[in-house]
């Protein structure tokens, strides 16, 4: 398993506007030798709008980047390709991270503009300043790795690298804020007062040092570099339109500025502090750890940022990078793994579904564990296929590379099956199990039990509900943890125990009350601790049914009894008393996925809704032509976009803030989504009549799992109490700020 992500950079389709001829860049490779004379070419366009439109050229051996100007009008001084080319050939050639340039090209007549080639470098790009779906670790070391290498690039000498001249040297700031009023100027559509003020301001303020002379970047951001595919290792530096001579600082704080921003990036845990990468920097440097003049650097990255989005908006240029806003936007890979999933699904889950639930009728009434074996029969032939195809564990960010965002979207698409999750290995509560295990588990632990339940050879269960207390206050939880000597012993009952039942349950996390009752310590006197399933004294009591019904597809919900049950002490999971924190971490995204599993089982139901409303007559009239028909699925559409919402506000706020900044958003779909399910599937079951609560259609199953929901990890009305106290606590701080 890679415990890393892997970013590509996504590629379309030329764009309409920016075709060239391709079979004439073939004979001008050819004529150059980087392509053999039969040899074919493809092209594609990458998606981030550039500037300066960027192509991959792949060859049956060789990938390259091409980089071209945009055709029509060009602003004076813009789009300048050769000398991206020279100052990255000067940069190769003393061991600069940048990719190899192969080739310029002058001639127009080739693909209509001036262009430049180089070689394709692979590796990790983060479009997402935040960096999610990185251990915090990593965060920080990328943030290091890319400082250290801007420090680098303003220590190089410009005489040996033969690029004195490249640009005008002192005076830079000066000209940076004349040269930025022009070009706002020119593409503004109106005037705005508050950009002419600030450009008076910045050339009243210009720094003493403005003419310290390095070779600059222009636009350094964590965007514009490729990372090592698993190390925290800048491999090349991109985009070198703005690059020139002059003073350095100005790349330093424009690398800076998302730090200052409304959300800002000095929150998420582990991207550095501002103090702490300008003392990296001028430790690199050799410079004394201070910027008297920040805030003028910063004003004028802020203006320089608002003249690029001008001139964009001018020739309609998507703008990319920093200023675009990336809510909700998965990343590359996220889109690449959800079509994977997509196609996955109408291609062998459901016909599999279909299937399974086909001969599950024809044998119902007589052999119930026959329907159930055929279930997990074909559920476990698709599952090797996933396997193979890489659609494996994808809920897990650090061993998916995807992060919680990409995998709602997922997430949704397997809600649409009943056993799709177990085909993914994405089961509950298989997955919060390995949640637990991979944050909180020691090395030991992790290899006994996270490596095969990531491998999918053994599943598990999760024993907190208890049947002699009220659960959804976990700090009723009775099941006892004694110690003794090298051992704990485990006493206690529990009950809804998912999966428990499945032969392929090998070891269960249990809640269980480690310290006394104390009032005043409610929240650290449970443990959770592993339970191999084949100790002696743990008895399998019962399975428990759903409406009356088994729910044998989970391995069912067993009560389970613990009699005297001995494990060694190196089982805790964490250590004693750690429980409810442990527990917080476990459901947060336990949580996101059931939701957006729920949303996707709506659009089912919804779908079935419409298909049964548009082919049924009453009183001499469609379904849906009655009125409160085609209400109702229009309730249900409103219904359904507000949880989709909500819950991709949810799984970025985990993504970004962390499981326990992102409670209340957790809550919040952990209400909404039950409600929702639960009504759209209850109105779709009352538009097909009496074959909604049959077992003809889905309906009634899916009705009794999405009601299940609404009680499952914790009732509606714990989670409701808990968004009120949140959303005081929010108030109180708003007002506090106020005074
Ligand atoms: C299908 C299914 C699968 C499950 N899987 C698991 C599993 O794998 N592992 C596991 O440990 N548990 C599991 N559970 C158990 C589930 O988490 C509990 O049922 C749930 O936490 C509620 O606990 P309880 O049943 O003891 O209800 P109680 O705590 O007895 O609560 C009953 C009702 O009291 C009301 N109530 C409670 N607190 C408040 C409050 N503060 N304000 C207002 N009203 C309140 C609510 O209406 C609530 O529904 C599963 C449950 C189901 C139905």
């Amino acid at each position: 398993q890679g415990y890393n992500c892997e970013m590509e950079e996504p590629t379309t389709p030329v764009r309409q506007q920016h075709k060239f001829n391709v079979g004439r860049l073939q004979r001008y490779l050819t004529a150059k030798t980087l392509l053999s004379n039969n040899g074919t070419l493809t092209v594609r366009q990458y998606s981030a709008g550039q500037s300066n439109p960027t192509f991959l050229i792949q060859t049956p051996s060789n990938s390259y980047v091409l980089r071209k100007q945009p055709p029509g009008e060009l602003l004076p001084g813009a789009h300048k390709v050769d000398r991206e080319y020279r100052v990255q050939k000067a940069l190769f050639s003393v061991g600069f991270p940048v990719p190899q340039p192969l080739l310029h090209c002058a001639d127009i007549k080739v693909i209509g503009t001036e262009f430049y080639l180089m070689q394709h470098v692979k590796g990790r790009i983060f479009r997402d300043l935040r960096l999610p779906g990185v251990s915090p670790a990593e965060r920080t070391a990328l943030y290091v790795a890319a400082v250290e290498v801007l420090a680098k690039l303003h220590s190089l000498d410009l005489p040996s690298l033969n690029l004195e001249a490249y640009g005008r040297g002192p005076g830079y700031c000066r000209r940076q804020v004349s040269t930025w009023t022009k070009q706002y100027t020119a593409a503004a559509h109106r005037d705005i007062p508050a950009m002419n003020e600030l450009s008076d301001w910045l050339m009243k303020n210009l720094p003493a040092s403005d003419n310290e002379v390095t070779l600059v970047h222009g636009d350094y951001r964590l965007d514009n570099l490729i990372f090592h595919p698993t190390e925290a290792r800048v491999i090349a530096v991109l985009d070198w339109e703005l690059s020139t001579t002059g003073q350095p600082l100005a790349d330093l704080a424009y690398f800076l500025m998302p730090h200052y921003w409304p959300a800002s990036l000095s929150v998420i845990t582990g991207i550095p502090t501002v103090g702490d990468l300008i003392s990296i920097y001028c430790r690199c440097r050799g410079i004394p750890p201070a910027l008297p003049q920040l805030n003028f650097y910063l004003a004028l990255s802020v203006f320089k940022m608002a003249g690029i989005a001008q001139v964009c908006t001018k020739f309609q240029q998507p703008l990319t990078g920093p200023t675009k806003d990336r809510l909700f936007l998965q990343t590359a890979k996220g889109q690449a793994v959800l079509q994977q999933v997509k196609d996955f699904m109408r291609q062998y889950v459901l016909p599999a579904q279909k299937v399974s639930s086909k001969s599950c009728q024809e044998q119902r009434g007589c052999k119930p564990w026959l329907t159930f074996s055929l279930c997990i029969i074909v559920c476990v032939c698709v599952q090797i296929k996933a396997r193979e195809a890489g659609l494996w564990n994808l809920f897990l960010p650090a061993v998916s590379g995807l992060t919680q965002l990409d995998y709602a979207y997922i997430a949704e698409e397997t809600g649409r099956c009943v056993f799709a999750p177990e085909v993914f290995n994405c089961q509950a509560p298989d997955t919060g199990n390995m949640e637990v295990l991979h944050m909180f588990g020691s090395e030991e632990q992790k290899k006994k039990w996270l490596e095969p339940l990531l491998r999918g050879e053994i599943r598990s269960c999760f024993c907190m509900t208890e049947p002699d207390v009220a659960s959804s206050d976990a700090t009723n939880m009775e099941c006892s943890l004694h110690r003794d000597k090298d051992d704990y012993i485990i006493n206690g009952k529990k009950w809804w125990s998912s999966g428990a039942g499945n032969p392929q349950c090998k070891v269960a996390i249990v809640m269980c009350r480690s310290g006394s009752w104390d009032v005043k310590i409610r929240h650290s006197q449970h443990s959770m601790i592993l339970v191999p399933m084949d100790t002696a004294g743990v008895k399998l009591i019962r399975p428990l049914t759903v409406f009356g019904q088994d729910d044998a597809i989970h391995g069912g919900h067993f009560e389970v009894h613990f009699e005297n049950v001995r494990v060694p002490a190196s089982n805790i999971i964490l250590g004693e008393g750690r429980g409810f924190e442990i527990a917080q971490g476990r459901l947060g995204p336990g949580r996101l996925h059931h939701c957006m599993r729920a949303v996707g089982l709506a659009e089912l139901a919804l779908e079935l809704l419409c298909q049964r409303a548009a082919t049924r007559h009453t009183f001499g009239k469609k379904l849906y032509q009655h009125e409160v028909i085609a209400h109702w699925i229009a309730e249900c559409r409103l219904m359904i976009e507000q949880t989709r919402l909500l819950t991709l506000n949810a799984a970025h706020a985990l993504d970004t803030l962390g499981s326990r900044a992102a409670r209340k958003e957790i809550a919040m779909i952990k209400v909404a989504a039950g409600r929702m399910a639960c009504k759209v599937v209850d109105i779709a079951i009352q538009v097909y009549g009496g074959a909604g609560v049959s077992g003809d259609v889905p309906l009634a199953q899916m009705y009794s799992y999405v009601r299940t929901l609404r009680i499952a990890d914790g009732p509606d009305e714990v989670h409701l109490s808990s968004i009120a106290n949140l959303e005081l606590r929010d108030q109180l701080k708003k007002a506090q700020a106020k005074l």
